[in-house]
């Protein structure tokens, strides 16, 4: 089954088309990577592949049901979402903001934050823990989150996302102010997840990363241009229509590694 399917996708913000009549499909259980210039449309695709933004035409199924069809909780329950811009509660514990990520305890009501330690069950509990473990982070549990360097701050955040247990992690440029070590580090732990069967979707700009997913879309312009494995795609005429700039491809250790030609 694919994670996504995506058929004639319009959206709109304001009068402003971003994506124009969009097709794509996304791999169940992948580690799918998603390219394209700056302004390309990658934020508002994956927006729209989380309901936040409403289609003026076209589909959107998740997991071979309408994405339309899912209540507003069971959305949140299979999907989770990571991006760069969203402000922590610095006083919190790294527990307790993990704990957040939890479907019920999790959802900001009318902007008011709800107490982390109210209505815990022990699911979520066990489900905090699993995260922490999961993304390294047990150990630092019970410090507070404005004390963490920002790679520190990156697997905790990730640690929110899996303790919803999602099927489909959808995250919008993890890497951006990461080091290189950080950087492996994540995708080492994106990997291990999707082994374990989780569809992750990430929007890169880096294309040395991006060799290292499953799958592919390149976007141009508000739509996909092309989408597949990294041989398929990450070659130098689909990323001159990608990023109208030159580059060499070559193959190292069986992965494609894209140079800039000078
Ligand atoms: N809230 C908004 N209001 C108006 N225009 C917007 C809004 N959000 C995005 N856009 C425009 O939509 C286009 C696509 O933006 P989007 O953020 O999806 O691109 P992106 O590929 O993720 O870019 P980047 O790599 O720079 O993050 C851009 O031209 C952007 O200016």
């Amino acid at each position: 089954m694919k994670s996504f399917e995506v058929q004639g996708l319009s959206v709109k913000i304001g009068e402003k088309e971003i994506l124009t009549d969009l097709q794509a499909s996304f791999p169940e259980g992948k580690l799918c990577a998603i390219l394209g210039a700056n302004g390309a449309g990658k934020s508002t695709l994956l927006k729209a592949l989380l309901g936040w933004l409403k289609p003026t035409k076209g589909k959107v199924q998740l997991l071979g049901r309408p994405l339309s069809s899912y209540p507003r909780r069971e959305r949140a329950q299979v999907l989770a979402y990571l991006d760069q811009t969203q402000t922590l509660p610095e006083d919190l514990t790294v527990e307790q903001l993990v704990g957040l990520g939890r479907p019920q305890t999790g959802v900001w009501l009318w902007g008011i934050l709800p107490n982390p330690l109210s209505g815990t069950t022990p699911e979520d509990e066990e489900a905090v823990t699993w995260a922490l473990h999961r993304t390294d982070t047990f150990r630092f549990k019970g410090r507070l989150v404005g004390e963490l360097s920002g790679g520190e701050k990156q697997r905790v955040l990730l640690a929110r996302a899996l303790a919803a247990k999602p099927k489909v992690l959808l995250l919008d440029e993890p890497t951006n102010h990461m080091d290189i070590a950080y950087q492996a580090d994540l995708i080492r732990l994106l990997k291990r997840e999707v082994e374990k069967g989780l569809t992750v979707i990430l929007v890169v700009h880096d294309l040395n990363l991006a060799a290292l997913a499953d799958h592919i879309t390149l976007m141009h312009s508000g739509q996909v241009i092309q989408q597949g494995t990294p041989q398929d795609t990450l070659t130098p005429a689909l990323l001159q229509e990608t990023y109208g700039v030159q580059v060499d491809v070559v193959t190292h250790q069986g992965r494609q590694v894209v140079i800039l030609r000078g």
